[in-house]
């Protein structure tokens, strides 16, 4: 496991500081930095949430004031907290750290293709829209409305989308997808690859703008919400996404049972393959099988990419068009170890 880049407090006695180490708590297990950021954020104003390690399990929530961080650790530590999946969280003061040297993400190969990812279900079309459709379908969602997230802003068409429990209200339809996304809708019908591309009727349609530096937590989509295809098209910048293959069981203890914050395998919990492709606008990347069920993807938080040997600038914003379909029933995939529907 690599070095923690946070330590907690021996006790939290005698120990105050705005900021708090959470384990049990985390991508790997489901809960999104910006999910644990607005149930923390309850408390007092969230400076930020932070990886506490390489697990995925374990986080540090800043907090501008220590007593904004008493109040949410009286309240949240050692019990199931209802807004974050009925997880048991352990909370302690966080001694912080400086932060090691950044990393350069050369030290992941950076895949230029889905074939040299080689992840099962992956796949990459270069070129899906040309430059006339991608500045047509840019100005369309800007003539349209945005949502703003604390880092970026996104529209939600067809469904809308709950950051709190990372699933769509099925009761709340807004109506079918706009006409402006009846080009990519044709295209995606003739996908290579898809045994049943007729029947893809994708309904949900989310638009996340990113401004440079800005990226997404690692998660894998709710298997619940949304169907086995999910398709995401990169307009305006590129970008570079990682995916995450975590060891098997390591990150969904049986429901109702909690990780306790010293009982848990270091060595287990930072055990995952990592793999990154890089993302040029109009390109479309599918997710499907393997790579949607059972690998987190993730957007690291960088101004600039190292594409292998090349510096990549993250230009002024990438604007993405994520399309998936609304689940009904229970997912039955062959990935129960990461499927909420079978835990
Ligand atoms: O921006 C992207 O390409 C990915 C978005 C995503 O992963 C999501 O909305 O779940
Ligand atoms: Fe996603």
């Amino acid at each position: 496991m690599g070095l923690p880049r946070f330590g907690a407090a021996k006790t939290n006695h005698s120990t105050s500081t705005p900021n708090l180490y959470v384990a049990n708590c985390g991508p790997a297990v489901g809960l999104s930095h910006d999910t644990i950021a607005s149930v923390f954020g309850s408390f007092g104003l969230v400076h930020g949430v932070f990886p506490a390690d390489d697990s995925g399990a374990r986080v540090i929530v800043c907090y501008n004031d220590a007593t904004s961080a008493a109040a949410a650790l009286t309240a949240l530590h050692g019990r199931p907290c209802p807004h974050l999946a009925g997880r048991t969280l352990h909370i302690r003061y966080s001694l912080l750290r400086p932060p090691p040297a950044p990393t350069p993400s050369t030290s992941i190969q950076v895949c230029l293709s889905a074939a040299e990812a080689n992840i099962p279900g992956l796949y990459l079309l270069l070129d899906f829209v040309t430059p006339q459709e991608e500045q047509e379908l840019l100005a369309a969602v800007d003539a349209r409305p945005w949502i703003s997230l604390a880092k970026r802003r996104v529209q939600h068409y067809g469904y809308k989308f709950c950051y709190q429990t990372r699933n769509v209200d099925t009761k709340q339809h807004l109506g079918e997808l706009p006409s402006f996304v009846a080009p990519v809708l044709e295209k995606i019908s003739s996908f290579p690859n898809l045994n049943d591309a007729a029947n893809v009727s994708l309904d949900q349609l989310t638009v996340n703008e990113y401004p440079p530096g800005v990226g997404l937590s690692p998660h894998i989509d709710t298997h619940s919400a949304f169907e086995g295809l999910i398709f995401s098209l990169s307009l305006a910048g590129p970008c570079l996404m990682e995916f995450r293959r975590y060891a098997q069981g390591a990150w969904f203890p049986k429901a109702g049972s909690s990780v306790d914050m010293d009982a848990e395998n270091p060595d287990n919990s930072s055990n995952f393959s990592r793999k990154a492709i890089y993302l040029p606008p109009r390109s479309m990347l599918l997710l499907s099988e393997e790579a949607r069920y059972a690998w987190h993807h993730y957007i690291p938080h960088h101004k600039i990419d190292m594409v292998n040997d090349n510096v990549i600038k993250r230009s002024s914003r990438r604007v993405s068009f994520t399309l998936r379909k609304v689940r009904t029933g229970p997912c039955q995939c062959e990935f129960p170890q990461y499927c909420d529907s079978q835990r």
